[in-house]
């Protein structure tokens, strides 16, 4: 019998998959293999012990998932956007401190160096970034400027050769364990305009101490960036873009992926809430038989068919060269959000049992905590909107 071509898929109610090529499902296919072959044996572990393993960078490269949109001339897999969106979707089922590390990876380490990078420096970086040989991280925020880089104090002064770079920049993913480091600074020999610069692990007077003691995104290292006079040559100097254009190019592709990935834990919650609700009985019938369970599963459907369709349309948008930044704000800011309240009902929905890590809810609320802060606050996103439509700053 022909299936009904107007039936209702629980799961994927505006049918996104059929909007979807032949390529893009593949790579989606395959992250989500490799989701649940090699990072969901090892998230319950990494996230009680606040243990990131390093080789899980070499064993996303080989699955080809580090510089997706990145051309193959260059280690990437020449993909769109629509794809970088998947995979971070997949990654993000299982923790969103793993699609920390792959975003920090692709969009923040890779996307400037090729987009901002010497013929040079794409050479020599971004094949060992690809392969996750080398690990990459990138510093914006400081102690004293977070929501507002443009204070920042980090300073590049000149030198016969290069530059000497100074200052310390705070909650960097990958900082420990990083190879490269792509920092921004106001370099003085440029009218003290905003400039990034690429770094090397083991350079003079560099350190990257670990921030213990999180929270939230503990399968994610991070740490400080502590810069005392690090001298480095005019080949360090990205040369191809000034001002905060530069950190905000990188910031807007990782924000668009992080659309996706919060969709992807709140998938994760809204799943196992339903199968719960449908397994545990109280009062005599299945708790997912109740008028408020359903309801509260009525609105994850919702949110999230609403946040993955908004995320897709962003993503074609972006391959078309049609991608205004604004876009980029509404999408990270609601799908961000909402994947945080989705995450808090989950765990609510599973009563005493939803604190445990076996059940996973509380894990993915508390890392949602910090996707909602990170790469522009969910407030600063909508000072943001609010600035594109009345033509008011109301930063400050
Ligand atoms: C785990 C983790 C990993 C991170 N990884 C990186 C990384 O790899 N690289 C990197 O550079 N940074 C990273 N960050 C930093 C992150 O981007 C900043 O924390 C974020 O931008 C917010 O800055 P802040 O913490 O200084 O908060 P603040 O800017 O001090 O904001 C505090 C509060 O004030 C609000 N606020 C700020 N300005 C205004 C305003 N004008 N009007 C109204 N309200 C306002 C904010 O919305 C927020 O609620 C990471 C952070 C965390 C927690």
């Amino acid at each position: 019998m022909a299936a009904d071509k107007n039936a209702f898929v629980w799961d994927d109610p505006f049918l996104i998959e059929d909007q979807l090529s032949e390529d893009e499902r593949m790579v989606r296919d395959g992250a989500a293999a490799f989701a649940a072959d090699k990072l969901a044996p090892r998230i319950e572990e990494a996230y009680l012990e606040e243990k990131t393993d390093a080789g899980i960078f070499r064993e996303m490269g080989e699955a080809g998932l580090l510089g997706i949109t990145i051309p193959e001339e260059y280690g990437g897999l020449g993909a769109n956007y629509v794809t970088y969106g998947l995979v971070a979707r997949e990654v993000e089922r299982i923790d969103s401190g793993y699609r920390s590390m792959m975003s920090v990876q692709s969009s923040l380490v890779m996307y400037p160096i090729h987009a901002y990078g010497s013929e040079a420096q794409r050479k020599k970086y971004l094949p060992k970034l690809a392969s996750g040989e080398w690990i990459g991280c990138f510093g914006l925020t400081e102690p004293d400027a977070g929501s507002d880089p443009g204070g920042m104090k980090t300073r590049a002064e000149k030198t016969a050769n290069g530059y000497k770079i100074s200052g310390s920049k705070m909650w960097i993913s990958n900082a420990p364990i990083a190879d490269v480091f792509v920092v921004w600074a106001k370099s003085a020999a440029h009218d003290n305009e905003i400039r990034g610069f690429v770094l090397e692990k083991g350079m003079k007077g560099l350190s990257a101490p670990k921030i213990g003691g999180k929270l939230s995104l503990r399968a994610s290292i991070t740490g400080e960036v502590v810069m005392e006079g690090v001298e480095v040559g005019e080949d360090a100097l990205l040369p191809n873009v000034s001002g905060l254009k530069g950190p905000f190019g990188c910031l807007n592709r990782a924000r668009y992926g992080i659309s996706w990935g919060a969709m992807g834990a709140a998938e994760d919650c809204w799943h196992r809430a339903r199968q719960y609700g449908l397994d545990r009985k109280q009062f005599g019938k299945p708790l997912a038989g109740t008028q408020l369970f359903q309801k509260k599963l009525a609105d994850m459907q919702t949110e999230i068919a609403l946040g993955l369709q908004g995320s897709l349309r962003v993503g074609r948008l972006m391959d078309e060269g049609k991608m205004a930044p604004e876009m980029i704000s509404i999408v990270k800011r609601n799908n961000c959000g909402k994947a945080l309240d989705i995450a808090r009902q989950a765990r609510d929905m599973h009563g005493g049992n939803g604190i445990q890590i076996g059940y996973h809810v509380m894990r993915h609320a508390q890392n949602l905590e910090t996707v909602n802060t990170y790469e522009g606050t969910h407030d600063v996103h909508a000072l943001i909107l609010g600035r594109a439509q009345t033509g008011l700053q109301a930063f400050f």
